[in-house]
């Protein structure tokens, strides 16, 4: 779309343009994105498929800003990430981005809820600098957090005492503590058995019906299958979307075979 098409569009969230990555440490450079145009909107979910190695976890590396693009913008709210400074990057990250990936990385020797904490408690400023007040705020959040999420009951327990599931969902809690403007979760559910698969989405789905803009990479439909839209990509190109709207528990099983379908034309 054209700058004046855009003009009488609202704003997206995050709007990635001509976006490139290539990674030079091989020879010859491994081209992985060519050129992806994107725009997510304020409060969307969106799904990143695609065959293996087509380049899903490389684009939301470089539209975050946990990798640098070779080529391209991507601006988080009007601002260009692009052109920040690596502290200046690591601060938009903290403060305005939430991480949830495959394998939930926690501190063995904090709690869960201190490991969900923690981050918040950094983007607070820390309570001696931040306040008191921001550090109880943050506090409170979590336990809130947490009650949602079905974990208060193991906010004392340490990594090694919970369920994959509850993990899961304690990542989920410590993405969403920070009150981020927008999740990104890569795989989330990539490690876990069905029944866990179900929990950690009915959390992203909690977390998206009350606001949250979720952009999520998957291989697996019934992830995919509780976004609003998914995009797919193939060799670094953005090939099709389908919108498939807001989410209710009763479409789930109407919502995944409509999605099977889709998939089935790009030979997934
Ligand atoms: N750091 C790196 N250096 C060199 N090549 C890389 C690097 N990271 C990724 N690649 C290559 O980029 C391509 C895309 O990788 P990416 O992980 O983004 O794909 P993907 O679609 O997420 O795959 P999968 O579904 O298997 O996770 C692959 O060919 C991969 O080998």
């Amino acid at each position: 779309m054209t700058r004046q098409a855009e003009a009488g569009q609202p704003q997206p969230l995050l709007r990635v343009r001509g976006l490139h990555k290539s990674f030079l440490s091989t020879d010859p450079p491994t081209q992985v994105l060519h050129g992806i145009d994107l725009n997510v909107q304020r409060g969307e979910f969106l799904a990143v498929m695609g065959a293996s190695g087509s380049g899903k976890s490389t684009l939301l590396y470089s539209m975050s800003g946990m990798d640098r693009p070779t080529a391209g913008s991507v601006t988080l709210d009007g601002r260009e990430l692009t052109e920040l400074r690596d502290a200046e990057m690591s601060r938009v990250r903290l403060t305005q981005m939430g991480f949830v990936f495959q394998q939930a990385h926690f501190l063995a020797n904090l709690s869960i809820r201190d490991n969900i904490l923690l981050p918040a408690m950094k983007a607070a400023g820390g309570k001696a600098a931040g306040g008191k007040a921001e550090g109880e705020a943050s506090e409170k959040r979590v336990d809130a957090l947490m009650e949602r999420f079905g974990i208060a009951h193991i906010a004392g327990n340490g990594i090694t005492k919970v369920s994959g599931g509850q993990l899961q969902r304690a990542s989920i809690c410590r993405a969403l503590a920070t009150e981020p403007a927008i999740l990104f979760a890569d795989e989330p559910t990539g490690a876990l058995n069905s029944s866990m698969t179900r929990e950690v989405l009915d959390a992203l789905t909690d977390a998206h019906q009350t606001g949250t803009t979720i952009v999520m990479v998957t291989h697996d439909p019934a992830c995919a299958a509780r976004a609003e839209r998914v995009v797919y990509l193939l060799d670094g190109h953005i090939i099709d979307s389908l919108h498939s709207g807001a989410w209710e528990p009763d479409s789930t099983a109407e919502r995944e075979s409509q999605l099977l379908a889709w998939l089935q034309t790009k030979d997934f």
